[in-house]
């Protein structure tokens, strides 16, 4: 369906010398540099440029909300997007405050939507089936729903857009991540489930029983689109789609926190080369996150204990990723600034 390729290493050497001579001690930039020489292959230019960022919230529902999962009402989902549309939420405050132009998919939320320019009706349906019970979606419904998060990456990478960042807002939604992780990575469900919104212990536990009971009554094996259709949200599927295209694109993709990196978990299963294009900006506090990272063998940018969803994480990385970029294009070298390289180690005997 989509055909990515991993980026082309052979200017990995001219890059990483471009990042050496600078005037700094070599590495001093830390992961900056690493960020500077993923641009510079994604884009295959020792003058990377970054475009009409972007961020792309995708809202849905699920179905096993009703089990008692989230400490919030199903009905937030869709309040949130109405604050999302009237500039309010967080995710508004970072992307204005970071200059990403925003952008709000309805992917399928339970209650009603008004029309609104800053929003794209894409719903898959009030909300998924409940997971328990029935599969989230149909195996046509979770395709359906990557071509659709796919589409909207089309779209922005034709007005110009070559950095996009992916956030969700979905009640439930951390129980749905879960699954997936557990399902795609074989660690156990107990380290994939977490407080999400903020529930106790009580709650925890309650969460995992029933993930744990919906986990005895489907078999998905290890196949990633079967588990994403069992247990994935619409919202995380278009997710998945989206950053799949993006890869394909050579779009750099800014991963945030951890349901969106549930939806890079599909989609890495699917094709695995799709890393080569990701950053991972913030290791969210939801407890499961930093053992997906790992198994991704990522290394988030930040670590700022927030567990908040929405792109947020990406928002606030986002400014980092804008240093990196211009370290590597405006910083003098040793050589344009006159500076003395460091002496080697016979001299300083
Ligand atoms: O992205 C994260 O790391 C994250 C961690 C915890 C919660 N969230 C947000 O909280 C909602 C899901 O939490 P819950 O408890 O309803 O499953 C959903 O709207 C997410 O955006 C997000
Ligand atoms: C208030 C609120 C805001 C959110 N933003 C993302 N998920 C959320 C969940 C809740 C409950």
């Amino acid at each position: 369906m989509f055909h990515i390729e991993s980026t082309d290493k052979r200017l990995a050497q001219a890059l990483q010398r471009k990042i050496d001579q600078k005037t700094k001690p070599p590495g001093a930039l830390g992961s900056l540099e690493q960020v500077a020489l993923k641009l510079g292959l994604i884009q295959q230019s020792l003058i990377p440029v970054l475009n009409a960022p972007c961020m792309l919230v995708f809202a849905g529902d699920h179905g096993i909300a009703a089990e008692g999962v989230s400490p919030y009402p199903q009905e937030v989902t869709q309040q949130m997007v109405m604050n999302f549309l009237n500039g309010g939420a967080a995710i508004n405050v970072f992307c204005r405050q970071n200059g990403m132009d925003l952008r709000v998919i309805n992917a399928g939320v339970a209650e009603p939507l008004p029309d609104h320019p800053l929003l794209a009706d894409q719903s898959m349906g009030r909300g998924t089936c409940n997971f328990l019970n029935t599969p989230a979606m149909t195996a046509e419904q979770a395709r359906e729903a990557i071509q659709r998060g796919a589409d909207q990456v089309e779209q922005l990478a034709q007005q110009g857009c070559n950095v996009i960042g992916f956030g969700e807002m979905g009640i439930g939604n951390t129980s749905s991540a879960a699954m997936l992780m557990h399902h795609m990575t074989g660690i156990a469900l107990a380290e994939c489930v977490g407080r999400g919104t903020g529930l106790d212990e009580k709650g925890i536990l309650k969460k995992l029983a029933v993930l744990q009971q919906a986990a005895n009554h489907h078999n998905t094996g290890h196949n990633p689109m079967a588990i994403l259709a069992t247990f994935g949200g619409f919202e995380i599927a278009m997710i998945c789609g989206a950053m799949l295209k993006a890869a394909e694109l050579r779009m750099l993709v800014l991963v945030d926190g951890f349901i969106a990196s549930s939806a890079l978990l599909i989609a890495h299963g699917l094709y695995p080369e799709i890393l080569d294009y990701c950053i991972a900006c913030h290791q969210s506090d939801e407890q499961g996150h930093r053992k997906l990272l790992d198994y991704l063998g990522l290394e988030p940018l930040l670590r700022l204990n927030m567990r908040l969803g929405e792109g947020s994480g990406a928002a606030v990385a986002y400014p980092l990723i804008c240093s990196s970029l211009a370290f590597l294009n405006e910083m003098s070298s040793f050589e344009e600034a006159a500076v003395s390289q460091r002496k080697n180690e016979a001299d300083q005997a």
